[in-house]
């Protein structure tokens, strides 16, 4: 469990983080979408406290890291992995050094570690790779030994910091597989932050939208993006002319979840309210609490859809004109 409260970082006059509050409960993944310069990375280095927050506290499994000593705080770092970018692993070590280090640092046995290591490097899938180096290995391979690395201390939280932006479109989807793999099977604890929206669509629980180090947005990503004039709704139904909004006259925006994605619902408005609409724009995303669909339609001109607008609000139904 994360939990951050009132959570401010300065540099100088950049108020890089401004009274940030956010939780994420045990074994949930939530994600941080904003755009670069946001203080996406700031927030996210808060948790292990490698940047000391100037005002709030922050709670890892119950504990308050800002008030530990320096010998507990390392403890408490070490139930907290991090992954980033660019990998950041030793080119001149081999895969199973890399992994071992954490290890190594904390003084396990070499016979332990070299067990530990065999099963870290089966988990994230490379169980033939403990002698190669790095520069071998593809983006993917590299970020899955960072991965390995950042489980060897067995923490129960993972910060990731854009672990997949450096990546491919099919292996990132291959590393978010393997974050809600390890999620499953070791109960982990994972803050993300990234600024590709199908990242946090794909694997995350909740997500919260910064914008000029504030919290603007946040809650179950199914919810966010059922909310009509969200802007996580905004971002992923983007208009294909952005910043067109609809005519009112003549446009209706549907939002559906859940079960009603299935249903037929221009063929309701064709039949039950005579209304001859025609799609302009259709998008659905299927996130881990369910599917959110989106859909944008023309009326004919003259019509009076208000008797249709009633039915779809009552029928769960998320609608706008405008
Ligand atoms: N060590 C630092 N010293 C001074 N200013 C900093 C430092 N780290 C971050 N900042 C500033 O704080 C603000 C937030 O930066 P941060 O890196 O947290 O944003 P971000 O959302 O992660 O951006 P990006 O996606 O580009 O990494 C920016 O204005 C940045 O220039």
């Amino acid at each position: 469990m994360i939990r951050l409260r009132d959570i401010t970082k300065r540099f100088g006059d950049i108020v890089a983080v401004d009274d940030v509050n956010l939780s994420v409960p045990a074994g949930r993944i939530h994600g941080v979408l904003g755009r670069s310069g946001a203080g996406k990375s700031t927030l996210l280095r808060t948790v292990n406290l490698l940047e000391r927050p100037d005002r709030g506290t922050v709670e890892v499994d119950g504990v308050d890291l800002t008030r530990l000593d320096h010998d507990a705080l390392r403890h408490a770092r070490s139930r907290i992995g991090m992954v980033f970018q660019h990998f950041r692993l030793l080119h001149n070590r081999t895969v199973a050094a890399n992994v071992a280090l954490p290890l190594k640092l904390h003084g396990t046995p070499r016979n332990l570690r070299a067990t530990r290591v065999r099963e870290l490097l089966e988990l994230v899938g490379l169980p033939d790779k403990a002698d190669a180096y790095p520069s071998r290995l593809s983006g993917g391979q590299r970020q899955r030994v960072a991965i390995a690395r950042a489980l060897a201390s067995g923490p129960e939280v993972l910060l990731s910091d854009e672990a997949t932006s450096a990546l491919d479109p099919q292996t990132t989807i291959d590393i978010l597989d393997l974050l809600v793999k390890l999620r499953a099977e070791l109960g982990l604890t994972i803050l993300l932050i990234t600024h590709e929206l199908d990242v946090v669509t794909r694997i995350c629980d909740s997500a919260s939208i910064m914008t000029d180090g504030a919290v603007t947005e946040s809650g179950p990503v199914a919810d966010l993006l059922a909310t009509p004039g969200s802007q996580l709704g905004s971002q992923a139904f983007r208009l294909p002319d952005e910043g067109v909004s609809l005519d009112p006259r003549t446009g209706l925006e549907i939002t559906f979840t859940g079960a009603a994605v299935g249903d037929p619902v221009v063929a309701t408005l064709v039949n039950r309210f005579g209304l001859d609409v025609s799609i302009t724009d259709a998008a659905v995303h299927t996130t881990t609490s369910g599917t959110v669909g989106r859909l944008r339609l023309r009326l004919p001109e003259g019509t009076d859809p208000v008797p249709a607008v009633e039915w779809l609000a009552t029928n769960g139904y998320g609608v706008r004109r405008a």
